[in-house]
Order: C-alpha cells, then sequence, then structure tokens
C-alpha cells in the first residue's frame, strides 16, 4: 500500500496493493496495521455503502459534530466519483479549503478525511456504489453540513445541475462555511 499526504494536512490518498492474474485480483481493501504504519491511527466502528443511480448525483457536503465527529476510509467498488473534502476546523491554517480526487472501481484509490473534514462526492457514472468505514457511530443530532454550491467554497463540481437529496438541497443546517465555525478541535 503506498500512501501519499494531500494539500490538505491530515487527508491522506490511499494506493493499495493490487494482485492480479488470469482469475481477476486480489486486494486487501483495509488492513488496521498497515494504516496505522501510514499514519491512520483510527479504530473503525461502522461500515457505510451507498449506491447512486445515476451520474451527477452528489451526496454531501456532510459531517458529523462534536463528540460524533467521524473519521472516514472513503473507496468506490463499481464506477466513479468525484470526492471533496473541506478542512471545517476553526482555526486551520486551511480553514475552508477543498480539495477534490478521482476516485473510481478502476484506479482503487482510497481517501482518508480525517475528523473536522466535510464529505461529499458526485458520481462520475451511473450505478456507482461508495463504501466507506467510519470511525464513530452515525447520530443524526449531529449531522451538519455545507449546501453543495456554497460560494465561498466555489467547488468545481464535474455537473451544474446535480441530482441531490431533499436534504442537501433545503437542510436548514446546511449554510455557508463562513457562517458556521463547525468543529472545533477537541470536539471528539
Ligand atoms: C449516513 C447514514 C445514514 N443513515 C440513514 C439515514 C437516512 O435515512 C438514510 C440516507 O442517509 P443520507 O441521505 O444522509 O445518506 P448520504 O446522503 O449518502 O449521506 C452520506 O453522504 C456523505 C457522502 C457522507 O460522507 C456521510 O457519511 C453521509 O452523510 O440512511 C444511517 O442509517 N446511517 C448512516 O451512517
Amino acid at each position: 500500500m503506498m500512501v501519499r499526504e494531500t494539500s490538505l494536512p491530515g487527508v491522506k490518498l490511499v494506493e493499495p496493493m493490487i494482485f492480479e492474474d488470469d482469475r481477476g485480483f486480489f486486494m486487501e481493501s483495509y488492513n488496521r496495521d498497515v494504516c496505522r504504519h501510514h499514519g491512520i491511527q483510527v479504530d473503525f466502528v461502522q461500515d457505510n455503502h451507498s449506491l447512486s443511480v445515476k451520474e451527477g448525483t452528489i451526496r454531501g457536503l456532510h459531517f458529523q459534530i462534536g463528540p460524533k465527529a467521524q473519521a472516514k476510509l472513503v473507496r468506490v467498488t463499481t464506477g466513479s466519483i468525484f470526492d471533496v473534502v473541506v478542512d471545517v476546523r476553526q482555526g486551520s491554517p486551511t480553514f475552508g479549503q477543498w480539495e477534490g480526487f478521482t476516485l473510481s472501481s478502476t484506479n482503487k484509490r482510497q481517501l482518508f478525511v480525517p475528523k473536522g473534514f466535510a464529505h461529499g462526492f458526485c458520481t462520475l457514472e451511473p450505478h456507482t456504489e461508495v463504501q466507506y468505514k467510519v470511525d464513530e457511530y452515525y447520530s443524526p443530532e449531529h449531522d451538519r453540513g455545507i449546501i453543495w454550491n456554497d460560494p465561498t467554497l466555489a467547488i468545481h463540481w464535474p455537473y451544474e445541475a446535480p441530482i441531490l437529496s431533499d436534504k442537501d438541497r433545503t437542510h436548514p443546517l446546511f449554510r455557508s462555511v463562513d457562517v458556521n465555525f463547525l468543529y472545533e478541535e477537541g470536539d471528539n
């Protein structure tokens, strides 16, 4: 497995080792010790799996606050996504900065998203399946977000008129990132 840092300290791009033969391939999709060796020092407690039927679907930008803040290890098992993280850690030198990554079932790349980052993705193909580990359980009361087209962030999404859930379109807690300091260090 190779792990490289990104423009946002703590966010890591993971390239697993792929063993290919005439049957297909084998990979360790998660190895706790190897992750720890590369600085991914979290104990995951929940696996999530979503299917988005149409390309141009955006899920996010979401994160949980306080003691339920989540770190995530994201991968794509069918299709492909433009995966986006936003630093929402109050006082962070990169607060409000975002970066996007293409994850796909072909490149098998994974993205480690630490606590304190909003996360969202846009599907680039129909029938895209995303699977990700989180290190805190789901807590709707702690769910927060930033609207996908927040002008402060000006994220370069690949689609201008995406498919969204009602929550992602209208949620009252989804405001511009500069309105709310949404995560404070030590909240976890
Ligand atoms: C996240 C979650 C949701 N749910 C239930 C709640 C809803 O009834 C249903 C759909 O939830 P939601 O519309 O929030 O799903 P997504 O829009 O894919 O949300 C995710 O989108 C972005 C990409 C993320 O990084 C988050 O992990 C997560 O917020 O599943 C659960 O039961 N457990 C969970 O952990």
